[in-house]
């Protein structure tokens, strides 16, 4: 006797029983699809609901230079996912330091250009989590490396090396930092096209370096992609809040002024940091319910920009996001308050070119708060030649603005980025280890 399996039990769609149904034989199988279809079933070429999201293999084999003067990931394109964590620092010595610096850069060049996972006898733990698969696709991987001011203080032998304006965040007068989410020894910004590289990448890395480097926190974010137009031009990626975000960037692809305003120089920093850049990271969040009850108006009096283009206020209804206002023609701030955000960031005063930020933010968006908010904002971070001139300075103009009503950063920290590695067999750092050795 034949067993009819009950629900549960064995799979009513194997091939045997789904050719039965429709009355054919076995060999009827094959033309079955294109053929007869019973009620509900799919064609046989058609998508399935466990078939994997296409991956494009011109965009995973994408690759951004380790080598190079500067590190990577900072005057490069954002790509869509970014990741910043923080560590505490359990190497002291400077031959513990220098093998952590050493294993990290090992896996910061493997990982952004990627190649085949090593074998390994299976007795033994994998050599990768294996989350990309055997084969580690670079995917626009940058893995960009920081170290905070407690990294230095925490060393005697590197307390008189240590980056002229490095110092611990302190809190802006609209912050409510919580101390498990600021500061930090190091930070790894980890910016990829899929989140699961980055993910791959951090978790790669917390394995190789367990016994040097201790997870403090970390925050994902995300960039939306954006069309071009149809004379190929893009435009700023929109943030939370609904505006185009990055406007008035300094342009990265600008050798001359990344080396004014992004690398470090000149002779108030140790030699071994130039062409390093201070890192500055803020969790800022953003109150979304509120604001999405807030007038347009108000809204765009509140940045200085129109939400749909991005423009300008002071421009006509043909204006874009690339026009630059004049606040010398309005100096009551008729056309642009006085106290919006792009304002009293930049008033584009003489002088006020010295004090020009690299901004790279990321949105994030984490789950409900616990009075039932949404937990939503901007992962912002910045590059600087230096960081009082910078951040600091544009932070301390922008307290008291009308936009603090919808925002409150919580976390973040400051992070010297060291200078790139030039050749190969070389590691992120060495020039400091080579300083305070030569000390
Ligand atoms: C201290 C530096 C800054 C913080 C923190 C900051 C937070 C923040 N910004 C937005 C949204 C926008 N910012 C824009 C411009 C802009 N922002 C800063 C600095 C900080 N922003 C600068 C220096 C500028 C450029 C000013 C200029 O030169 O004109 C804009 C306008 C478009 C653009 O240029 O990018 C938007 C929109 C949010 C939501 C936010 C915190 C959550
Ligand atoms: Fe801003």
């Amino acid at each position: 006797m034949t067993k009819t399996p009950s629900r549960g039990q064995g799979c009513p769609f194997t091939p045997s029983r789904r050719g039965v149904l429709l009355g054919l034989g076995a060999g009827g199988l094959g033309a079955m699809a294109s053929v007869v279809q019973a009620p509900g079933a799919q064609a046989k070429d058609a998508p399935q609901v466990n078939d994997a999201p296409e991956a494009r293999a011109e965009t995973t084999a994408r690759r951004v230079p380790y080598l190079g003067a500067h590190q990577a990931g900072i005057t490069t394109p954002r790509p869509e996912a970014g990741l910043v964590a923080s560590f505490d620092v359990v190497a002291f010595s400077p031959k513990d330091v220098e093998r952590m610096l050493r294993t990290l850069s090992e896996r910061i060049a493997f990982l952004t250009q990627g190649g085949e996972v090593p074998e390994r006898d299976p007795r033994l733990p994998p050599a990768d989590s294996g989350l990309l698969g055997p084969v580690v696709q670079p995917d626009n991987l940058t893995i960009t490396l920081g170290l905070g001011h407690s990294f230095f203080a925490g060393r005697d032998w590197l307390k008189d090396l240590a980056p002229a304006k490095l110092q611990q965040m302190v809190e802006f007068p609209n912050d409510a930092l919580e101390p498990a989410l600021c500061h930090g020894d190091l930070s790894l910004q980890f910016c990829a096209n899929l989140p699961d590289t980055n993910i791959h990448a951090l978790r790669d890395i917390v394995k190789n370096l367990s016994d040097t480097m201790v997870l403090r926190w970390m925050m994902e974010g995300s960039v939306p992609p954006v069309v071009p137009d149809a004379s190929g031009e893009t435009s700023s990626a929109r943030n939370f809040l609904g505006f185009r975000d990055g406007s008035a960037n300094p342009d990265s692809t600008d050798d001359a002024a990344m080396d004014r305003i992004v690398w470090t120089h000149g002779t108030d920093e140790p030699a071994w940091a130039q062409g390093g850049s201070y890192q500055a990271v803020r969790m800022i969040r953003n109150f979304v319910e509120r604001w999405d009850r807030s007038a347009l108006a108000e809204q765009e009096a509140i940045f200085g920009r129109r939400k749909v283009s991005g423009a300008p206020l002071d421009g006509g209804p043909e204006a874009s996001e690339r026009d630059v206002p004049d606040y010398a023609a309005d100096p009551e701030g008729t056309a642009t308050p006085l106290d919006c955000h792009i304002r009293m960031a930049n008033p584009r005063t003489p002088g006020s070119e010295k004090h020009l930020i690299l901004r790279r933010p990321f949105n994030y968006s984490r789950g409900v708060s616990p009075n039932g908010q949404l937990d939503q904002g901007l992962l912002f971070i910045c590059y600087q030649a230096d960081l009082e001139a910078g951040f600091i300075t544009v932070q301390n103009r922008l307290n008291g603005e009308p936009l603090e009503e919808y925002l409150k950063p919580f976390g973040g920290g400051y992070f010297f980025v060291l200078p790139g590695v030039s050749e190969a067999g070389d590691y992120l750092g060495s020039g400091l280890i080579t300083a305070a050795r030569r000390a």
